[in-house]
């Protein structure tokens, strides 16, 4: 966790793109947040015919074809949805319950665990605020290995257990399935595990729980603006009563997934992008608000040690050489929180 701090330390972010608007007093979507008009009755309907002809692919785990459907899924969209994933039901309602005891609690309280600037840890607008002008319909949480604990202390100083204890319980099982998913990555993508080898214990992985509470105008505002993400690859939870996830697509656009019942969202990184040699593409994504109700989604972050050397792996047929420079994944992470959206031009392999 100390050296993922290191890496954002250099680019401290200002407090007032940090510490979130009190959106339970909210009435209308004030300038901060008002984003160029999302999209109009048209386009929902046009969204809804998009569900019907395209949609991710939905994986069954135990399928004995699973691995073929997930080379498919990541090289044709970057993301699928997993089901039989191992991940127990009850322990993704109780999450639900945690998060929505923590964003909840009143405003001045969710205060006392806000973010540092240096920091990546605690509440606050997601990290990637200050790469944009407007503000996100968004209030988060971020967890790094037991940083929640402190957080918990501070927040239910009587009775933090229940909140540490299943936080704990899921980071364990989301490391257990994240080692399973990269297995079967690799695999999919015939890189011999021998040539990517880490300590478990070394792994850089986060647990991100975002809020995105209802909103008077949803087409005026954005719930986390498009992006991709850092690490390997995300796994996701979306709470069943709410759309609000879309991935970009060539062709249709933007394409919601919507919740699958029972079932995880998984999506390629920058870094499992790289590593495939760009076979497999770095999902953008982005997720939109709606008026009715309050949405949840917990993102699972999971990444190589800092220090590990990532190169693509070119010995497939038909390679023309490496699209990448080869960095380690701490030089990545700088570049990203710099950059964003750029920082994979910028270590792009020039002809
Ligand atoms: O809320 C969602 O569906 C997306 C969350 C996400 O993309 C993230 O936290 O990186
Ligand atoms: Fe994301």
């Amino acid at each position: 966790m100390g050296i993922l701090s290191e890496a954002y330390r250099d680019d401290p972010v200002k407090q007032d793109l940090i510490v979130p608007l009190d959106f339970s007093t909210i009435k209308e979507v004030p300038e901060s947040h008002a984003w160029p008009k999302l999209y109009d009755d048209e386009d929902k309907a046009l969204d809804q015919l998009k569900a019907c002809i395209s949609s991710i692919p939905v994986i069954d785990l135990e399928d004995p074809n699973a691995l073929d459907n997930i080379y498919d899924a990541c090289v044709t969209w970057g993301m699928f949805q997993v089901i039989n994933h191992g991940i127990p039901l009850d322990l993704l309602d109780q999450m639900e319950l945690e998060a929505n005891k923590l964003f909840n609690l009143p405003f001045e309280q969710k205060k006392k665990v806000v973010r540092s600037p240096e920091e990546a840890i605690g509440y606050g607008y997601p990290r990637i605020t200050p790469f944009f002008s407007k503000l996100m319909w968004n209030e988060g949480f971020t967890i790094m290995g037991n940083s929640y604990v402190q957080h918990a202390i501070k927040l239910w100083p009587n009775h933090f257990q229940g909140f540490c204890g299943v936080m704990e319980e899921y980071q364990t099982r989301m490391k257990d399935l994240g080692n399973k998913l990269m297995g079967l990555f690799l695999k999919s993508l015939n890189i011999p595990e021998s040539t990517i080898k880490w300590e478990d214990r070394d792994l850089c992985t986060a647990l991100h729980l975002n809020s995105y509470p209802a909103c008077p105008d949803p087409t005026q505002t954005m719930g986390l603006a498009p992006h991709t993400d850092t690490f390997l690859f995300t796994i996701l939870h979306q709470s069943g009563n709410a759309s609000g996830l879309q991935v970009l697509k060539d062709g249709p656009g933007w394409v919601s997934v919507d919740p699958y019942p029972g079932a995880l969202v998984v999506n390629v990184g920058d870094l499992l992008h790289i590593i495939s040699n760009a076979r497999f593409p770095s999902a953008v994504h982005r997720a939109v608000v709606n008026n009715e109700k309050q949405r949840l989604s917990f993102a699972y972050f999971y990444g190589p040690p800092l220090d590990f050397q990532v190169s693509p792996f070119t010995d497939y047929p038909g390679c023309e050489g490496p699209c990448f420079t080869s960095l380690k994944v701490k030089e990545y992470v700088s570049i990203k929180s710099k950059y964003l959206d750029l920082a994979l031009s910028l270590v792009k392999k020039s002809d």
